[in-house]
């Protein structure tokens, strides 16, 4: 997906919402357990009652992976299902030698290849140039970097301080010699509230994937007051608060519940910008 076409998505729908299909087995509810692949039916059920009010899923791989062949043929199938005109997020943070690195692009972008060509993926950048640009090959695919991330434990070494500023400031700055604005995203956590003032200094223009409201306690309000740009620049992310809104049986109607709460924020702060 360009990025014309999702600012498109994000003037039509009046949301700039990714929802977050951290989908655990053992967290679902209960009756969907008699199905062939529950985590697939709860996706289903959970995409069918949000999708209008998204323009973003993130699927986190680890709650696939974690259950082996069963989970990753889910997350193909529940991949299939997304709307396509919907962003797709691969959350799966990889990043390796180059070599290596070509191969992870392969398996998250190359539909011929591994049966996936989610829109963008989730890289680390600790490795560095060659780790990253494998992924930058594909047209109109994106790289989220990871830059500042929602965890307490980012202090460890993101707000490590060098001359040339933090970690996570050096990140920003010194990714945008190998990608721009129409292929790169950087993750914000929105746990980091006036940091998003620090970040716009180094990237005004570039879109910000912000995990961390909700189940984290980060601000909606906070990011857009500090993060918000012209083009809305933002896709604010939140899995559990919305996908386990309810345990029951009404557990969709809950999640599109939570989802629209989170809309219709989202409207108001967009139509600050204009749009
Ligand atoms: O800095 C980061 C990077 C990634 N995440 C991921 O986002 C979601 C958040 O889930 P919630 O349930 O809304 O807290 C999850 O997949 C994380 O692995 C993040 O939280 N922070």
């Amino acid at each position: 997906m360009t990025r014309k076409e999702l600012i498109k998505q994000i003037k039509t729908k009046r949301s700039f919402l990714c929802i977050g299909l951290d989908s655990d087995i053992n967290k679902i509810p209960k009756h969907l357990l008699a199905f062939e692949d529950p985590v697939f039916e709860f996706n289903k059920q959970i995409i069918d009652a949000t999708k209008h009010l998204c323009v973003s899923y993130k699927i986190n791989t680890a709650f696939y992976e974690c259950r082996g062949l069963a989970g990753w043929r889910c997350l193909v199938n529940t991949f299939n299902y997304l709307p396509k005109d919907i962003f797709s997020i691969a959350d799966a943070k990889r990043g390796d030698i180059g070599n290596t690195s070509s191969m992870y692009a392969d398996a998250f972008f190359d539909k011929e290849s591994s049966g996936l060509s989610f829109d963008s993926v989730t890289v680390a950048p600790y490795m560095g140039a060659d780790s990253v640009k494998p992924f930058l090959k594909y047209s109109d695919k994106w790289v989220v970097l990871l830059a500042l991330t929602s965890n307490e434990s980012a202090k460890d070494f993101q707000f490590l301080e060098s001359k040339s500023g933090f970690l996570f400031e050096n990140v920003l700055v010194k990714s945008q010699e190998w990608a721009n604005e129409e292929n790169m995203m950087y993750v914000v956590g929105a746990t980091k509230g006036k940091a998003f003032a620090d970040i716009r200094k180094l990237a005004p223009n570039h879109f910000l994937l912000v995990p961390g409201i909700g189940a984290q306690g980060g601000s909606l309000r906070d990011v857009c007051q500090y993060g918000i740009n012209k083009d809305c620049g933002l896709i604010v992310n939140s899995s559990r608060a919305i996908i386990y809104a309810s345990n029951g049986e009404d557990f969709a109607n809950a999640a599109r519940n939570e989802a629209e709460k989170l809309q219709l924020e989202m409207a108001i702060e967009i139509e600050k910008i204009g749009f």
